[in-house]
């Protein structure tokens, strides 16, 4: 089983994850996962935080001479702003500061509940955790899913396919030309008109003192039939990509393949006939089986169909506004409206990276259970062994 935790708060001195479950002998290095955490803190619309934080992984246990040992693996991503908050952040009781707390919830984040369900009369002590910056080793975490998958041919893309309304449409290119449109646009989107106008929306919420949300799209190739599972319903792989999806701060809805569509079309029109070709697989394909449409994305019963797996989440607008809303302070209960040093107005381009990373990891989780094994090589023998099988069937 691959599993993780991640722990540090948002102006503490770090973030780290425990990572289990990657097997011996995959080549991992820090510069595979800096490359993703360069792309999470980028993006078009982001706030004055991330000027000041350079992320950088450093792996503290689990890989030696470049290589996974089999054992726990310790990702570690600094927070360059720690020195400005050392003492408001300071474990020490000492630099108790009562005059510093915040006690203006804001509506959207997770203040007001959080205060109140963990008996805080301050908020920091809430927001420092359920802050988004956890998701910068989250991404870390990603890329070493992301990298195991490499290993057997699987890819994971995220990209932005809508952004404060406005849809990008698919352009007819290979994988690997989407991959670069998405790589240079400012909005990590393929559609460069569609890109402009989302550069625009986001402009103008900003001079409006206003927040955008969006929705990012999430592609897996290469995964072989039989990921996930019919039998259990923690098992089905669409229900833990859905939670994965959901669980990046600010998602509110997931859809797999053509999703809320399908509960409005007939069935003639949604479900994906099923061809054989026997000549498929002289082309490297894993089965003569195949379809002409993937409106499942690459789903059915929980279990992975060859096609590409699809999966879009749906990100709310950022809470904290320059124009402030309306709320109450939780101590003297008066209503005040907030004020603001400063904030993301759009962090969905980057939210797409944290999608990818927590797909990833999902894949690689069902992965594991398919195949097993200890050592990569170990994986790689049963993997094979099973497209072999697969051929046949
Ligand atoms: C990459 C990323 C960046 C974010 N940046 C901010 C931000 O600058 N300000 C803010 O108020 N919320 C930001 N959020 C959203 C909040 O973290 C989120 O809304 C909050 O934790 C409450 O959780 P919920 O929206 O899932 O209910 C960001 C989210 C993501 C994924
Ligand atoms: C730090 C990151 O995102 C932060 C997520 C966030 C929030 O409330 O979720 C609030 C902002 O942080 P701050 O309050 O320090 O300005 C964002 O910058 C990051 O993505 O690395």
């Amino acid at each position: 089983m691959f599993r993780y935790l991640t722990a540090g708060e948002s102006h503490g001195p770090q973030l780290t994850a425990i990572i289990e479950g990657i097997p011996s002998g995959l080549k991992l290095s820090e510069s595979d996962i800096n490359a993703d955490l360069l792309r999470r803190q980028g993006g078009y619309g982001r706030g004055g935080r991330m000027k000041i934080e350079t992320d950088r992984a450093s792996i503290r246990s689990g890989v030696r001479w470049g290589e996974t040992l089999g054992s726990p693996i310790t990702l570690v991503v600094e927070n360059s702003d720690w020195i400005n908050w050392e003492q408001r952040m300071s474990v020490s009781p000492e630099h108790r500061d009562d005059s510093i707390r915040v006690t203006r919830a804001r509506p959207g984040h997770a203040d007001l509940p959080g205060a109140m369900k963990y008996a805080h009369n301050d908020v920091r002590n809430i927001l420092e955790r359920s802050s988004a910056r956890e998701t910068a080793v989250r991404v870390a975490v990603g890329a070493v899913a992301k990298a195991y998958l490499a290993r057997f041919g699987i890819a994971v893309v995220g990209c932005v396919v809508e952004l404060g309304g406005v849809k990008a449409e698919r352009p007819e290119l290979s994988v690997k030309a989407l991959q670069d449109a998405i790589a240079s646009s400012p909005v990590y989107t393929y559609d460069a008109k569609a890109e402009l106008e989302m550069v625009d929306a986001i402009d103008r919420a900003k001079a409006a003192g206003d927040t955008l949300g969006g929705v990012v799209e999430v592609r897996v190739t290469g995964a072989p039939v039989g990921l996930g599972s019919h039998v259990q319903w923690d098992r089905r792989l669409d229900a833990r990509l859905a939670a994965a999806v959901m669980s990046i701060q600010a998602f509110k809805g997931v859809e797999i393949g053509a999703g809320f569509e399908t509960a409005r079309l007939p069935g003639s029109l949604v479900h994906d006939e099923i061809y054989f070709d026997e000549q498929r697989m002289s082309r490297g394909e894993k089965t003569g089986f195949y379809r002409n449409t993937n409106r499942a994305g690459g789903l059915e019963g929980g279990i992975t169909n060859g096609e590409e797996i699809v999966v879009y989440g749906a990100m709310k607008p950022i809470p904290t506004l320059y124009t402030p809303l309306k709320s109450v302070d939780i101590l003297t209960k008066e209503p005040f409206e907030a004020t603001v040093e400063r904030s993301d107005c759009c962090a969905v381009p980057a939210a797409s990276v944290v999608a990818e990373a927590v797909v990833a990891v999902e894949i690689v989780n069902a992965f594991m259970e398919k195949f097993g094994g200890d050592s990569v090589a170990e994986t790689a023998r049963n993997y094979s062994s099973y497209i072999e099988y697969l051929r046949e069937f």
